[in-house]
Formats: C-alpha cells, sequence, structure tokens
C-alpha cells in the first residue's frame, strides 16, 4: 500500500505515533450510519504501552484497524514518526485474537515469512528467527507444523512472526483473549518482557480490566455511541510488572481501587446502553 516519501508529507519531526481527530462513520445500506468513533485524538511516545478497554461497540477495534492501515478514517489522521499513515505497513504490525498464521507452514516459517518477503538473505533472516525463537521460549518446537501447538504456543509463534518485521508499532486485538487463564497469565509476563526488551509501542485491546490493568502504563477506557475516549489512566502496574509476579502486581494498594473504579465505570456504560435498547425496542 502507499506510504509518501518524507518530501510529500513529513510531518514535524516528534518520534511517536499522533492520533489525531480521529472519526469514523460508517455508512449503512438501509440510509442509517454508525459514529464508530468521534474526535479521538491522542499521542504515543515510542515505547509506551497502551491499553484500550471499553464496552462492546466503543470503537475499539476500529481504532486499531484506522492505526493499522485497514480502514481510512472519515475524518482526522494518524502519523507515525512524522509520517502521515495510509494503508498497511510493515512498520506497524498486527496481533490478532487467533487465526493469523499460516497453518500449513512450520514455525519456523511462519516467522521468517515477513523478512523472507522483504527479500532478506537466508542466513540473516534465520539469525533473526533463532533469536526470537528463543525470546518466546519456542526453540524446540521450530520444526513443528502451526497446527500441532497449543493456543498459547500459536499466540508466541504470532508474536515472534510480528517482531520478524521489526515494526516501529505493534497493534493487538484482544491478542490472548482465547486462552486458558494460566497461559494468559503466562502470556502478560511476555508482552511485559518483549515491551522492555524491544522498546517497541504497543496498542493492546482487551476486554479483561486486569489485563489492562497489569499491561497498560497507559489506559485508555472508551465510551460507545460515539465511539470516544471517556478516561485514560498512567498506571504504575507494568514497570511492576516486568520480570515479577503478575499476582503480587495486584496486592499494590491502587490496584483493586482502580480496578473498582474502572468496572463500575463500564457497568454504568453498559447500563446505559441497555436502558436505551430497550427504550427504542
Ligand atoms: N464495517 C462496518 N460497517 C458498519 N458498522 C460497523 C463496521 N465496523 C464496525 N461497525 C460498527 O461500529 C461500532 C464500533 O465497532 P467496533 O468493532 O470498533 O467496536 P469494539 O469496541 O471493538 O467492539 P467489541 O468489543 O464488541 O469488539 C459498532 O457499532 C459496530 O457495529
Amino acid at each position: 500500500m502507499r506510504r509518501q516519501s518524507d518530501a510529500q508529507c513529513q510531518i514535524g519531526t516528534m518520534t511517536g505515533l499522533t492520533i489525531q481527530n480521529l472519526s469514523m462513520r460508517f455508512d449503512l445500506p438501509n440510509g442509517s450510519h454508525v459514529q464508530a468513533l468521534k474526535d479521538v485524538s491522542l499521542d504515543l511516545k515510542q515505547g509506551e504501552l497502551l491499553s484500550v478497554l471499553g464496552p462492546s461497540g466503543c470503537g475499539k477495534t476500529t481504532l486499531l484497524n484506522i492505526v493499522a492501515g485497514f480502514l481510512a478514517p472519515t475524518e482526522g489522521r494518524i502519523v507515525l514518526n512524522g509520517h502521515r499513515v495510509f494503508g498497511p505497513d510493515a512498520e506497524r504490525g498486527m496481533v490478532f485474537q487467533q487465526g493469523a498464521l499460516f497453518e500449513w507452514m512450520s514455525v519456523r516459517d511462519n516467522v521468517r515469512f515477513g523478512p523472507d518477503m522483504k527479500g532478506m538473505p537466508k542466513s540473516e533472516s534465520a539469525e533473526i528467527v533463532d533469536h526470537l525463537l528463543d525470546v518466546v521460549g519456542l526453540q524446540d518446537f521450530k520444526e513443528k507444523m502451526v497446527y500441532e501447538l497449543s493456543g498459547g504456543m500459536q499466540q508466541r509463534v504470532a508474536l515472534a512472526r510480528c517482531l520478524a518485521n521489526d515494526p516501529d508499532v505493534i497493534l493487538m486485538d484482544e491478542p490472548l483473549g482465547a486462552l486458558d487463564a494460566l497461559t494468559r497469565e503466562r502470556m502478560q509476563s511476555l508482552v511485559l518482557k518483549l515491551w522492555k526488551e524491544t522498546g517497541k509501542t504497543i496498542i493492546l485491546i482487551t476486554h479483561s480490566v486486569d489485563e489492562a490493568l497489569l499491561l497498560g502504563e497507559r489506559l485508555l477506557v472508551m465510551a460507545p455511541r460515539p465511539g470516544r475516549i471517556h478516561k485514560e489512566y498512567r498506571l504504575p502496574f507494568a514497570d511492576m510488572g516486568v520480570g515479577a509476579d503478575l499476582r503480587e502486581v495486584k496486592k499494590h494498594p491502587d490496584y483493586a481501587p482502580t480496578r473498582e473504579e474502572i468496572l463500575n465505570m463500564i457497568w454504568n456504560m453498559e447500563e446505559e446502553i441497555m436502558g436505551r435498547t430497550e427504550e427504542s425496542a
């Protein structure tokens, strides 16, 4: 897809991701429309980890898809490291909940797919793959086919495959949502480790308040109809959780009250939506 040259669209010299006055309206075939996002603005510095929470339909996935370049916004723009985003690019890697791996390929071939597509010499991509499989703890599984792996292992492959492209920004849409509780906890620790070791900017969408609290040094609560930023938190838990037991982090005196506040916020929004739905029924 299109990535304009510096001369065409260099916007400032800042590094990081700017989401500027973003609105997204979907026009429906019956003549009505859905305002999925309205005037969403946000600056993320390189290396920040943002988690995004909110009731169903508040525009989380739409926001991520616009940053990924899969969708063009109705209004506003995305700027990454001074360049306006016009479409998908390897500088923005995506990790989905499941199903985005090539099932018929080995773990190794999945991870080296991006470097191969870029024409990287095989010896160089082999080194990158070895390193990344070490980082995600899958070195002994590199010859296995994807369908032979557990869900947690598949998500490790997905993370390694994303990192193999060396993106500036990693976009995660419920990446751990399909995993059992124990595997999910281990993967949360892995995400924190990768975040600190690679210095990547990460945006992570989740439905789990605990996951958003543990992983987001910044946490965005979005509200629906229209999708917008309701409240933002800056939290100490992600830094505390790097290399630590996440259950210990949850014992921090600020953890439970913040969790309660956010849960109430989301419950209230959902009740309001239910009320509106019943009224219009
Ligand atoms: N392609 C589309 N056409 C029409 N409406 C859409 C489209 N994509 C999303 N929407 C609507 O936009 C709103 C936001 O959707 P989105 O999937 O971004 O929300 P979400 O917060 O990610 O929801 P969930 O938590 O359920 O995944 C919803 O009302 C949805 O129905």
